[in-house]
């Protein structure tokens, strides 16, 4: 919710026109969260997730203490109105000091105000403070999640969590809290007042309040309803826009542009049919709280006026009801909404305390062992027999067994979906597997840190993933102490050099959301240079030179071999021409190995490797 609309909410009070502004800074919130709730199906019918952000806000006790206060002064300078009314019309107009009382009233307005900028600023600073916390706290916990978290929580989930629910929470601990508090206290001191001033039209009054908000509250629901639907459909338009010009040279090439323009139009009309129902029913919704509130109102002056005639009350006495009977009736239809906000903040809080609460299922031992220095680099996968979580009917590996020795350079062969990057996936202690162990330097990993495990890895991935930051940051993403002199040379090594140097700001040019400013090629080289800088015993090449040409790909393939020299190395790669020179091959085709040896081993054997060699060489 904007400063705005929060301003907005904050200031409901004794004007008529009040429920219907409350009801629709109300549907504000229903829009924003409405599609999330439903998405992530957790609902919560208790505000108890709520007190998790009370501990927030506990460590800012000093600003607690005065948006207390600033509250508690606001209430009653509000209610000390009325009665400035009341002694005015009653006591300045009989030959009173007219003029001191409205400099006491002067005053007032001045406590009000400073009062209320007080508790506004007080309470929104805790809100932003607390939501500031709470993001950081949640993403901290996040980013030490093992990829398989993500693969069950789909990451543009989480991420709306991260945004949308701690934009409701900001809103209710900014905003309705303070505004359910500040209307609690109008209820209580405005109900004792009234009945000091008038117990009989009082009695009335109370009657007369649920006659009046039940309605209200009730066709104020069906609005929202209305309006989260029709968020919904603009949900929908936006989904489309992303998707048709994300996709824009596929619509273009294909001819399609007519096609999705109409499919769009027709969603603008759907779009356009739910909000006239909404805006139908708003329009009655207006109505009848006009009618009801300022109905009711007439009926109190009228009643009072008759009162007035009778010599029962004074004239000031029945001012000061009726504007204090307009608050506390505002008071109420302000805490009978809220309530809606504070269960929705609710189920907020317990989904992000849910991402808090999830610990890592791989993580270190309590105690884990050292692993041995200096780092030999040696591998050891015995009897390994891995599922994916997310396709625990398949095996990816099956009883896999393979040991490497320190120094030794392996090429991973075998057709697409065998197993090999998912030996990668092992190692790097992504997965634990469900039998069998995983050793690197002969320490079993699940016994180990994986701080530790991965300090001894440099990984080339399939995908080269590249952030949106400088060359320089990429580059030394793994070893971020590394100069500059170390960087050119890596980029040098990686063949990347040329490129990077034509780069507008040179190492300081932004390459884009995930690297989308290089080329595939540019971005593996990056990719190489990054894993070298790394400079670690075991390096982990997944298909590294897939995306070069035949030229780049040989001079950055004499880089590797330099780089392997006394470091382990495992290649994957599907083009036989840059395994050659491994020291050893594993054919792997179902989660096991068919065949190893060298290439001219494998060649003169009539197995898998010689029928994968003979397609590609002949
Ligand atoms: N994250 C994952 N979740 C579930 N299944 C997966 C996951 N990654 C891979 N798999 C499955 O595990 C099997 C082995 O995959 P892996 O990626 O190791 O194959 P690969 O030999 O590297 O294939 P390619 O040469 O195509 O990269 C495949 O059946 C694949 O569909």
């Amino acid at each position: 919710m904007t400063e705005h609309a929060r301003a907005d909410n904050e200031g409901s009070g004794a004007d008529p026109g009040d429920l219907e502004r409350v009801s629709d800074s109300e549907t504000e919130t229903g829009r924003k969260d409405a599609g999330k709730e439903e998405a992530s199906g957790s609902k919560t019918r208790s505000i108890g997730p709520l007190f998790m952000l009370l501990g927030a806000a506990r460590k800012y006790p000093g600003r607690l203490v005065g948006a207390g206060c600033a509250l508690v002064t606001t209430a009653a300078a509000t209610l000390a109105i009325p009665n400035f009314f009341k002694l005015v019309i009653d006591r300045g107009f009989d030959g009173g000091d007219i003029n001191r009382w409205f400099e006491y009233l002067l005053l007032l307005v001045v406590v009000l105000a400073i009062g209320t900028a007080f508790r506004f600023y007080l309470v929104s600073w805790l809100a932003e403070r607390v939501v500031a916390d709470l993001r950081v706290k949640v993403y901290d916990n996040l980013v030490t999640l093992p990829p398989s978290f993500f693969e069950e929580n789909n990451p543009r989930e989480i991420s709306s969590r991260m945004t949308a629910d701690t934009a409701i929470i900001e809103q209710v601990v900014g905003s309705t809290i303070s505004v359910a508090l500040r209307n609690l206290l109008t209820v209580i001191g405005g109900t004792i007042y009234l009945f000091i001033l008038a117990p009989m039209l009082t009695v009335w009054l109370l009657v007369a309040i649920p006659i009046v908000i039940i309605p209200i509250v009730l066709m104020g629901r069906r609005v929202r309803n209305l309006s989260r639907s029709s968020q919904d459909r603009i949900a929908d338009i936006g989904a489309m826009v992303s998707e048709v010009l994300g996709g824009i040279r596929i619509v273009q090439v294909f001819n399609q542009q007519g096609r999705e323009a109409g499919r769009f139009g027709e969603a603008v009309e759907r779009s356009f049919a739910t909000a006239k129902s909404r805006i139908w029913f708003r329009a009655i919704l207006t109505a009848l709280a006009m009618a009801l509130v300022l109905g009711a109102l007439v009926g109190l002056m009228w009643r009072g006026a008759l009162d007035v005639e009778a010599g029962h009350i004074t004239g000031g006495t029945i001012a000061a009801f009726v504007i204090t009977a307009g608050l506390v009736g505002g008071a109420f239809g302000a805490l009978a909404e809220v309530y809606g906000n504070l269960l929705r903040a609710s189920g907020a809080a317990q989904r992000l305390g849910e991402l808090l609460a999830t610990t890592p299922a791989i993580a270190a031992p309590a105690r884990p062992q050292e692993l041995p220095t200096p780092a030999r680099g040696s591998i050891a996968f015995q009897n390994v027999t891995f599922r994916y979580p997310t396709r625990p009917e398949d095996k990816a590996l099956n009883d896999f067994s393979l040991v490497i020795e320190p120094g030794e350079t392996v090429a991973i062969v075998g057709p697409s979906g065998a197993g090999k990057s998912t030996l990668f996936q092992l190692i790097a202690r992504f997965y634990d597997p469900q039998v069998g162990s995983v050793r690197v330097d002969g320490i079993d990993l699940t016994r180990a840190d994986p701080i530790a495990v991965r300090d001894r890895l440099a990984l080339v991935p399939q995908e080269s993933t590249l952030f949106n930051a400088s060359a320089r940051d990429n580059l030394r993403y793994g070893a971020w102490e590394a100069d500059d002199d170390a960087i050119w040379k890596a980029a040098r090594a990686a063949n990347a050099e040329q490129f990077l140097k034509a780069l507008p700001n040179g190492l300081d040019t932004v390459i884009g959301d995930a690297g989308a400013r290089l080329s595939g090629g540019q971005r593996q080289r990056v990719a190489i240079a990054r894993a070298l800088l790394r400079d670690a015993p075991i390096l982990l090449l997944d298909e590294a030179t897939s995306a070069l040409d035949a030229q780049s790909e040989q001079l950055v393939q004499s880089a590797l071999e330099t780089l392997m020299k006394g470091r382990t190395t495992i290649v994957i790669a599907h083009r036989l021409a840059t395994v050659r020179a491994a020291d050893r091959i594993v054919v792997m085709e179902d989660g096991r190995i068919v065949e190893q040896g060298t290439h001219a081993e494998l060649s003169a054997n009539s197995g898998l490797y010689a029928s994968l060699a003979a397609l590609q060489f002949e």
